[in-house]
């Protein structure tokens, strides 16, 4: 049986076609998406047309089951006829922020942790809406309905029916959905759109159906819930107690599975649900592996030059670090910030330590990441590096130390794709647990942790001098 996943993330989607008995991938399909932090939904609809093609290009089998996985926390707000009342507002937006701490202020973190797992920062859509509301009330009286990113693919999949769909996982990334109940909590989103109250998706179980898709070459499939893209990466994967996984993609993500709710009232740890019917408590920066293309731009290399300059320099760059938020950063919270490099000596500044210092600021704050998640009480036995950037050399050799734990890297592949196909193959299947499918990994041992200890002693005490904390 042949089933379809997708990924519909930051910068592009990607489609698998898989066998659904061994996860076996038959084909791939790929297409990129535009620039910035606010998109047209219409051109995610475009990518995946385009992704689905190529990645059938050879593929004879009758597609028998399809899921969306999605960058979280997008806002695409519809009007009646269910056309987006303006471009989505992304998860990397930062121009919500005043919003966000406007809704801490009124809540309080505590609060708002144990409502909604989350405590309120740019990214999360309750704040996009807040200040759809603010500034666009215009296009704020428009909206009919609120869908994520996931959501809305589904439901153009799904041909545009009265109702839509969403998953826990999804959902739980809107700062208006408890994790612990399993339900929405229409009072913070009518609050926080100053009175109006959108209608809302239903909220599927993991292995529930919205339908099948209308028209098209996946026409007669069976649609899954879908999810967020980290919950996919965790169903790819097959996350169990004791890994955490590291994602290098676009955002930076840090996360592990768990059976109970997790409430972090300082706001570190998001309190995410998965899309298995358990938890997925998760960190997240904005700056990971554009860090390294930013930078190997700068030094007028590629990515594979950065990889080479980086290891060619001593641990820590000879004193030089970068705190590399580029885009503002969510984790910590600090939108309004720009890169710094600090330490900067005639002596040391060479393109090598340079690159060493951006690959090593990257990873630190990652690893500030698993720190956060031991915290709330993570078991941290191994790391599982995934997303674009842990294809670098670089990266794969720097994390273990920086990291302090072993780390694997599963043998390249889509895994948020893969794990949207596992979503779909379970949900065809009728089975109580995703079809097994098995996992290849490629260990770094954490064999200098001293000088990784000295190196994130250096990026804190950089952070502490620049920006307080
Ligand atoms: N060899 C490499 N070294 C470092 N970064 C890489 C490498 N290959 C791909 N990337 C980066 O990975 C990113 C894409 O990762 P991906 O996980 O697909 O992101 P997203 O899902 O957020 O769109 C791009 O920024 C790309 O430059
Ligand atoms: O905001 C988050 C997680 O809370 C991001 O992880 C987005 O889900 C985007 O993911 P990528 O495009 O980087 O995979």
């Amino acid at each position: 049986m042949v089933v379809v996943g997708i990924d519909s993330s930051t910068q592009s989607t990607k489609a698998l076609v898989v066998d659904a008995e061994d996860g076996r991938v038959l084909g791939e399909g790929r297409a990129a998406h535009p620039e910035g932090t606010e998109v047209a939904p219409e051109a995610w609809w475009a990518a995946c047309e385009q992704a689905v093609h190529h990645a059938l290009a050879g593929v004879s089998a009758p597609v028998e089951a399809v899921a969306v996985a999605g960058q979280q926390h997008g806002m695409v707000a519809l009007d009646p006829s269910g056309k987006p009342v303006r471009d989505a507002l992304l998860w990397n937006d930062t121009r919500s922020a005043p919003q966000a701490r406007a809704l801490v202020a009124r809540h309080g973190a505590a609060d708002l942790a144990r409502r909604t797992g989350l405590v309120p920062v740019a990214s999360f859509t309750i704040a996009k809406l807040a200040w759809l509301a603010e500034h666009e009330p215009g296009n704020a009286d428009a909206v009919d309905r609120v869908l994520l990113p996931h959501d809305w693919l589904t439901w153009r999949l799904a041909g545009s029916p009265e109702r839509a769909c969403t998953d826990r996982g999804d959902a739980s990334g809107t700062g208006y959905y408890s994790p612990g109940t399993g339900r929405w909590l229409p009072d913070l989103l009518t609050e926080a759109m100053g009175g109006r109250s959108p209608r809302l998706p239903d909220v599927l179980g993991p292995t529930e159906s919205p339908g099948a898709v209308a028209a098209g070459p996946l026409g007669g499939a069976l649609l899954a819930a879908g999810t967020g893209d980290n919950m996919a990466g965790a169903l790819g994967l097959g996350i169990g107690s004791g890994d955490v996984v590291v994602s290098v993609g676009t955002s930076g993500t840090t996360f592990s599975v768990r059976d109970e709710p997790c409430a972090d009232e300082t706001g570190t740890v998001a309190g995410f649900c998965d899309a298995t019917g358990r938890f997925l408590p998760l960190v997240c920066t904005l700056n990971a592996a554009r860090v390294l293309t930013s930078t190997a731009r700068l030094l007028g290399t590629d990515l594979d030059g950065l990889s080479e300059l980086a290891l060619s320099a001593n641990p820590g760059a000879d004193g030089l670090t970068l705190l590399p938020y580029f885009e503002g950063e969510r984790t910590p919270d600090l939108p309004d910030a720009a890169g710094t490099l600090t330490g900067m000596r005639g002596t040391n500044m060479t393109p090598q330590n340079l690159a060493r210092a951006a690959v090593e600021g990257m990873l630190c704050g990652l690893a500030d990441g698993i720190d956060a998640l031991r915290q709330v009480g993570a078991g941290v036995r191994r790391v599982l590096l995934i997303g674009g950037g842990s294809a670098s050399r670089a990266v794969r050799a720097l994390a273990p130390s920086l990291f302090g734990v072993g780390v694997e890297v599963p043998e390249p592949a889509e895994y948020v794709a893969l794990g949207a196909a596992r979503q779909a193959a379970w949900a065809v299947s009728g089975a109580a647990s995703p079809p097994r499918w098995g996992l290849r990994t490629t260990a770094y041992e954490a064999t200098d942790v001293d000088s990784g200890a000295e190196v994130r002693h250096a990026y804190r005490a950089a952070r502490r001098s620049v920006h307080g904390i």
